[in-house]
């Protein structure tokens, strides 16, 4: 099976997740934009979306699934993203996609995250992928000195500003053996809007894509 095919399957098995007549908080990548098709199959039993990303609202609107603003929203049941790692607590890697800020935001308004993935994105220990932090443009460098002091190596995304204009720093040479409280760290930093760090808030699910099936995995 190819990568994409292992994303699909995923996808599709993500709408056993979906319940009727619900707001249901979308992700953003190329896994999600498989989950956001398969959504449209079965948009008739869904109220609507909370989308965290512009790529994503467009995607959903194209398949007429309305999108509404969060803070018309009293409950979101459910959550689907994607992730860039995700370690065997469920605290994951996200934002290589640029999506990060609006993704944490929802998926703490959300009861339940489930996570999308193929098998490519399990991983022991967090940090082989770039941590994605987004940071306000002139805190850039001030950013910069206090995360190379935490141990990384930032790198600014080239020619790159995120849906609420701001840049991103990814952090390369990390191993993260202590996902909160890197999160906690990188959060007091003045000048860091997010860290794409998910472990206080991780998933509760990961519905994992490999050739022998999608597997479940469940995270207290
Ligand atoms: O900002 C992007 C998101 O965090 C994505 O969930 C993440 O990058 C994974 O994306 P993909 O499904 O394309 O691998």
């Amino acid at each position: 099976m190819t990568q994409d095919e292992l994303k699909q399957a995923v996808a599709q098995a993500a709408l056993r997740q979906i319940p009727q007549d619900q707001i249901i908080g979308v992700g953003t990548g190329s896994t999600v934009n498989f989950f956001i098709d398969a959504l449209a199959t079965i948009k008739h039993k869904v109220r609507g979306a909370v989308s965290s990303s512009e790529r994503s609202t467009e995607r959903l609107k194209a398949h007429g699934i309305a999108v509404l603003d969060l803070n018309d929203v009293d409950r979101i049941p459910v959550y689907v993203d994607g992730a860039d790692e995700i370690d065997a607590s469920g605290a994951m890697i996200k934002g290589g996609g640029g999506a990060l800020t609006r993704e944490k935001i929802i998926a703490e308004a959300a009861d339940r995250f489930v996570c999308i993935v193929d098998a490519s994105k399990l991983v022991s220990t967090l940090g082989k992928f770039p941590l994605p932090v987004e940071v306000v443009p002139m805190a850039r460098e001030l950013v910069a000195r206090r995360l190379r002091a935490l141990g990384g190596d930032p790198r600014l995304r080239k020619d790159y500003l995120t849906d609420n204009g701001n840049i991103i720093l990814d952090v390369h040479g990390l191993t993260i053996s202590r996902p909160r409280e890197l999160e906690t760290s990188i959060n007091q930093i003045p000048g860091v809007v997010t860290v794409g760090l998910f472990a206080h808030r991780g998933a509760d699910v990961a519905l994992v894509g490999t050739p022998g099936g999608v597997q479940e995995h469940a995270y207290l």
